[in-house]
């Protein structure tokens, strides 16, 4: 068997062309710009590269773009000052800290100063409240993107087996909440789960998001499975750097009915949401009509 990719990268740009759509409507009828605030801190280069990613794909599809690039050593009290501004400012719709942050700043605290409303990275406590119960949130885009990729394949997911491996707040937690609220049986596995590769079997959607370089190998595989590989890892490989998921993506293509590439399958699409919540954003704060099937 041959699995089909899904392509990441050209449901991204479908996204993209939708919310470009939706923000070129609001600019015309009701004379408002969606706003997204980046903040970066430090010199990271992969976030450097996502920030600049993030600020180029926001232009494009017609929304303002703010970039705030701070000194690595910024102090907490600067930062937070900053946030206190963004949340004041009615041309910011939404706003993102990009993580990781330098370790002498607290996460928590930061992300948790950003207005619920704006946070449209869905990290704020009030947001994994909402979407944990249920109710209408912000929600983090890359489970956000990898829903939308299952649905879009599937249709209804109700009554499947779902095993997420990874229980981050980012990706695993909320992950887990949203194929829940799609009505799978869900499971959450980690490092510390007993029989791993058992539990893998099992999935009808399986989820890898474990930070850990081709970790699940093709016979933990239901033939036939739905394979999403959040995973971005840079490895040495022949002399050469690779990026690879979490997923042994040879071996698991040749068992699995569909699956996610890396690059080109999660990652895309956690941009192309943070647009789509951005939109989300605005029409919330101006009470207008929200667009339907950029959001859960
Ligand atoms: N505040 C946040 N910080 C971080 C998030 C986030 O959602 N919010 N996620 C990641 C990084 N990230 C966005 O910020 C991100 C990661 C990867 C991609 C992507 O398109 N990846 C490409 C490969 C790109 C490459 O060569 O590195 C792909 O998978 O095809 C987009 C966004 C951590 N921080």
């Amino acid at each position: 068997m041959t699995a089909t990719i899904i392509d990441g990268k050209a449901f991204a740009a479908k996204v993209r062309a939708q919310v470009a759509e939706h923000v070129a409507r609001l600019r015309e009828e009701q004379g408002v710009q969606p706003g997204l605030a980046v903040v970066l801190v430090g010199e990271d280069p992969a976030s450097q590269v996502y920030v600049a990613s993030k600020g180029k794909q926001t232009v494009e599809v017609g929304m303002a773009s703010f970039e705030h690039k701070l000194p690595a050593d910024t102090s907490e009290e600067v930062l937070l000052n900053l946030i206190r501004q963004l949340n004041a400012d009615p041309n910011v719709h939404g706003i993102l800290v990009q993580l990781p942050l330098p370790g002498h700043l607290n996460s928590e605290l930061v992300i948790n100063s950003i207005d619920p409303a704006k946070d449209v990275d869905g990290f704020h406590i009030s947001n994994v409240g909402l979407l944990g119960t249920g109710q209408k949130s912000m929600v983090p885009c890359t489970p956000l993107g990898c829903l939308m990729m299952l649905r879009d394949h599937h249709g209804s997911l109700a009554g499947m087996n779902a095993v997420v491996v990874g229980r981050s707040n980012i990706v695993g937690k909320p992950m887990a909440q949203l194929l829940l609220g799609d009505s799978c049986t869900v499971t959450i596995a980690h490092s510390r789960t007993r029989d791993l590769p058992s539990v893998c079997r099992g999935a009808d959607i399986l989820v890898a998001a474990v930070g850990r370089p081709e970790m699940i190998k093709g016979d933990w595989v239901k033939p036939g499975a739905t394979v999403i590989d959040v995973g971005i890892n840079r490895i040495e490989r022949d002399g050469k750097t690779r990026l690879v998921g979490d997923v042994d993506f040879a071996a698991a293509a040749t068992v699995a009915g569909a699956i996610t590439p890396v690059p080109g399958g999660v990652g895309p699409m956690t941009i192309a949401c943070l647009l789509a919540n951005t939109l989300t954003a605005c029409c919330r704060a101006l009470a207008l009509p929200e667009p339907k099937g950029l959001t859960v």
